[in-house]
């Protein structure tokens, strides 16, 4: 099965985080579902290098990528992913969504009311244990 690694941005601004939500796919599964942004890591880039690229390409913003909040092994059934959530946070929050269908800003207690990408649900979960 292919396998890929994947760097997703927990953008956080003041209390609340940076929510997605994917276009339509081929895979029902990912449809529409809500995610973190980011996107595939390439041969010869960092986890800081991919995510930087890829919320640059998708929303039109400059991170400061931080700490790791949690990695993910998730089987879907057509691929399998290796997905590091890593907490950053951007100077603006002016975005341009370049490949999402819309956009939401949410506080913890807020995130398990959308309709989430399987693999993003223990991050979540972990965002909203507490501290
Ligand atoms: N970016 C991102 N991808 C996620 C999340 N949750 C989740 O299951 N995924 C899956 C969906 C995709 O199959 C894969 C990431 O690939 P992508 O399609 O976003 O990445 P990409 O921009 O490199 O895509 P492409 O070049 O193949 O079009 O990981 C998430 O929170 N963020």
């Amino acid at each position: 099965m292919k396998h890929h690694e994947v760097v997703a941005a927990i953008i956080k601004r003041g209390d609340e985080f940076l929510c997605l939500q994917r276009g339509p796919s081929k895979y029902a599964y990912i449809s529409e579902k809500w995610e973190f942004p980011g996107g595939k890591v390439e041969a010869g880039e960092t986890q800081q290098e991919a995510l930087r690229r890829e919320i640059q390409e998708e929303l039109g913003l400059d991170i400061l990528v931080g700490s790791h909040i949690l990695t993910v092994e998730h089987i879907y059934p057509d691929f399998e992913i290796t997905m590091h959530g890593l907490l950053c946070t951007a100077d603006s929050s002016d975005l341009t969504l370049h490949e999402h269908i819309a956009y939401c800003w949410l506080p913890t207690q807020q995130l398990h009311t959308l309709d989430w990408a399987a693999a993003d649900l223990p991050i979540v979960a972990q965002l909203q244990a507490p501290a």
